[in-house]
């Protein structure tokens, strides 16, 4: 499939366009003219005339909650819709408690003083010294609140269609974005995914766990667990888009399930998308999605690592802003599904809890929510994480093996897990953290033993993607090192969809793969459209079963 899409004029090489700050600041009468201003969805433009945009008095945990629940009961007006519902209802509701966030130069912890910070409406994605940087809550009005207020309050939204509470992520508003109105986020109602109790794979090849459940974050709305981040980047371009910020469009590097989400976001809310993908190393499915949902496809004949480092250095020049997990807004969103898992535990906290890693945003986002959850008093302790790799694409295992001594990147070679083909993850330093602070492991797997366990994954009911293959692998070396034990309560984490990496398994069931036996392969039976051949074999199929079938010889 050909994927030139020309750019839009203003961007093309031949027009000189004089260099634009990538920061501007704090004063959005500053806003520089550009010759593409995105159009802006009338949709999205309501004016929320009736709220209040000042503080209001919190009436107090308990009636706050009451609020929020009993505010979802109304009718809303027959000519408003769940947006404007929820504009005239902002200052009944609990949204509002004094909290705040800012960035602060990663790791300096969640409550830590710095004199390094920005306000989340500016555009910035590193640190003066040129790390990594991390949204910090003001954690000291998070706890003004208790556990079983937080418990309470997310538990009453879960399941709703109250904008934005009914998405998953935005449930847990006062901990993602709490300072943003809800009548900026852009939300498909991501989110509340579905956590399988695996039994039969529990059983049957992981020698007879009982308590393995596999999170499926990867059904969802593009089909994989960007979205839960991509809701709260978008939301964010989208504010900062009306305080009038000269950003003309949005834009990523991918391995392909990044550039669906952030396409699928800035479709829904019109903002323009602009994605770098690598040539010839994402399935048909994830290509597709940006594409049809209007993106500027730039595919490139380098790698993923080739394509971060064009969009970081293009993002620098271009107000297009960044939309990789480098911008740790992200990582906010993402972090919402360890908080869900504990919520759909009841507020148990599993044991292990096995993550598939590329860039290495999510291992970190995970240990982030589950780590809130302690600090706010929700639980009382946080899993233990194992990030799996394929082995093709280790930098973090090998720098794991090496007692996280001086890490080196990798050139990443082909695998059929492509989403984690990556061999220089800009979240190095976040996956450490999170993997040091939560007594984790990195396991890896080859591509026979990524392949074999996305097979059987799928004969136990799941259709998992080849990623969900490197952690399910990585679950079945740690059990059977007798690392992960028989009844420990595991949490595999599904990446994406199944359906959207259709050809490696169509490979995998044909034997198609060099050096691989591709054991658990069932392909299809070719057989002539008659009923004396279809029931000759079925009756060579049936002859060894104990099945009640007439006249099997
Ligand atoms: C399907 C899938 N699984 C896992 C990952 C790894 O996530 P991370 O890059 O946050 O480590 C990615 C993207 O990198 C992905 O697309
Ligand atoms: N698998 C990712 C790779 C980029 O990761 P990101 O989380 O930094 O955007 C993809 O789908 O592109």
């Amino acid at each position: 499939m050909a994927v030139s899409h020309s750019p839009p004029a203003s961007l093309k090489p031949h027009l000189k366009l004089s260099p634009i700050p990538a920061v501007v600041r704090g004063n959005p009468s500053k806003a520089l003219p550009y010759p593409f201003r995105p159009a802006l969805s009338p949709r999205l433009v309501v004016p929320c005339s009736s709220a209040t945009s000042s503080p209001s008095v919190d009436p107090g945990p308990a009636s706050s909650v009451a609020a929020a629940v009993s505010s979802s009961k109304h009718r809303r007006h027959t000519d408003e819709n769940i947006r404007e519902e929820a504009c005239r209802q902002q200052n009944t509701t609990s949204h509002n408690l004094g909290l705040s966030a800012r960035y602060i130069p990663f790791p300096r912890g969640f409550s830590s003083e710095s004199d390094e910070y920005y306000s989340l409406d500016e555009v910035v994605y590193r640190s003066r010294s040129g790390g990594l940087l991390d949204v910090q809550h003001d954690m000291a009005a998070l706890k003004k609140f208790d556990g079983a207020y937080w418990k309470a309050l997310f538990d009453s939204r879960v399941g709703r269609t109250t904008w934005p509470y009914g998405s998953g992520v935005w449930s847990k508003k006062e901990w993602v974005l709490p300072e943003i109105d809800p009548e900026h986020i852009v939300s498909l109602f991501e989110g509340n995914s579905n956590l399988f109790w695996a039994e039969r794979f529990g059983n049957e090849y992981v020698s007879g766990m009982n308590d393995l459940w596999v999170k499926h974050c990867g059904i969802s709305h593009t089909g994989s667990f960007k979205d839960l981040g991509m809701t709260v980047l978008v939301s964010q371009v989208n504010r900062l888009i009306r305080l009038g910020r000269p950003i003309v469009g949005v834009g990523c590097a991918s391995t392909g399930d990044t550039s669906a989400a952030l396409s699928a976001y800035c479709a829904a809310a019109s903002i323009p998308a602009f994605v770098f993908l690598p040539a010839d190393r994402i399935s048909i499915a994830q290509l597709v999605q940006p594409i049809a949902n209007g993106a500027y496809v730039l595919s490139l004949d380098t790698d993923f690592d080739g394509c971060m480092r064009l969009i970081r250095e293009v993002t620098s020049e271009l107000p297009i802003y960044l939309a990789n997990s480098l911008n740790s807004l992200r990582l906010e969103g993402q972090k919402t599904a360890a908080i869900e898992i504990l919520q759909q535990f009841d507020w148990e906290v599993p044991d292990w809890l096995i993550v598939p890693g590329g860039n290495l945003g999510n291992i970190y986002a995970f240990y982030k929510g589950f780590e809130m959850c302690r600090e706010l008093g929700l639980v009382d302790r946080i899993p233990r994480l194992v990030c799996a790799q394929a082995a093709n694409a280790n930098p973090l295992y090998l720098h794991y093996k090496a007692g996280w001594a001086d890490f080196k990147a990798v050139n990443a070679s082909t695998t059929f897990a492509s989403a984690i083909q990556i061999g220089d993850p800009v979240s190095i330093d976040r996956a450490v953290y999170a993997l040091q602070n939560s007594n984790g492991i990195v396991e890896e797997a080859t591509e026979e033993e990524l392949m074999d366990a996305m097979a059987k994954a799928d004969l136990t009911g799941m259709f998992a993607c080849p990623h969900t293959g490197v952690a399910l692998s990585a679950l079945i070396k740690l059990r059977e090192r007798g690392i992960i034990g028989k009844t420990d309560r595991t949490v595999v984490v599904s990446t994406a969809h199944g359906l959207k990496f259709a050809q490696s398994k169509v490979a995998y069931h044909s034997k198609e793969i060099a050096d691989m036996t591709c054991r658990f392969a069932n392909p299809p039976v070719k057989v002539k459209a008659d009923y004396g051949s279809v029931m000759d074999v079925l009756k060579n199929v049936l002859k060894n079963k104990i099945l009640p079938v007439k006249n099997v010889v």
